[in-house]
């Protein structure tokens, strides 16, 4: 489990001419497989920016990006993206279709175009539906995703990112305006994950949850990374940004 999955080595990403600096700004860790990682920082501090970055979707002017070892270029990023699973804020589901579709629109990047002509195929339809299952909606599979609760929404967003087989999973505040039982079961989820050797690092809003449940805490700022270490520490960290904002 000592094994790096994501290896940023000083990333500057592009530069913000509101910011008047880039994104991010010399940014260096190195996580490793089966970690459960968090990401905190006040609004705007580069947190989504980073998620972004390790998928390719912000341009990277500086140093360099290793995902499972291989280095992030226009060559290599379609075999990196099959890596990685991605929840974006709000979940991303489309509304109008049942929970098993939406399931299944993660395979859409790993079948040719012909083979989803007349449906996915049979193996599909039951990877989805195990992975339902294993989130506990089952029962909601034929069910529109707009008829859902929030915290169903995001199990139904996990289940659509898992059905790739990714090693690490991304998520972009998936917690967020959820009632604590819903985010628990979402936060359990993923610690499940990174049980089973997959690669978690999530966006969080809530000191709390990062503390129950991460590994580690990377606690970002004006685009740098000020703090990488056990969440323990973070109420600590936290204070000392306060102070700085408030000064
Ligand atoms: N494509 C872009 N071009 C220019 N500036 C951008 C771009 N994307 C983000 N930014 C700016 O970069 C900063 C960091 O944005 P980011 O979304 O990463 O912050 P965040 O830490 O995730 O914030 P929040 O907690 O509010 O979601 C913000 O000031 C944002 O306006």
């Amino acid at each position: 489990m000592n094994e790096t999955v994501i290896d940023c080595q000083n990333m500057e990403t592009i530069y913000s001419k509101s910011l008047k600096r880039p994104i991010l700004n010399g940014v260096n860790c190195q996580i490793r497989r089966g970690e459960f990682v968090v990401l905190l920082g006040l609004n705007g501090a580069g947190k989504s920016t980073l998620l972004r970055s390790l998928v390719g979707l912000v341009p990277v002017i500086k140093g360099n990006i290793r995902i499972d070892g291989v280095v992030m270029n226009s060559q290599t990023l379609p075999k990196i993206r099959r890596k990685i699973g991605m929840l974006f804020q709000g979940g991303g589901l489309i509304p109008q279709l049942s929970a098993v579709e939406n399931v299944l629109c993660g395979r859409l990047g790993i079948r040719k175009p012909w083979e989803t002509l007349f449906g996915f195929p049979q193996k599909d339809q039951y990877l989805a539906m195990e992975l339902l299952q294993e989130m506990g909606l089952q029962e909601h599979s034929y069910q529109k995703t707009s008829l859902l609760s929030g915290g169903q929404q995001q199990r139904v967003a996990i289940a659509r990112a898992l059905i790739q087989s990714p090693q690490i999973l991304l998520a972009d505040e998936p917690i967020t305006g959820l009632d604590v039982m819903a985010a628990k079961q979402v936060m359990e989820t993923l610690l499940h994950l990174t049980e089973l050797g997959i690669t978690v690092v999530t966006v969080l809003h809530d000191l709390g949850m990062a503390m129950e449940y991460a590994q580690r805490a990377i606690v970002i700022d004006d685009g740098c990374i000020i703090y990488d270490g056990s969440p323990d520490n973070l109420p600590v960290q936290f204070a000392q940004l306060n102070q700085a904002v408030y000064k």
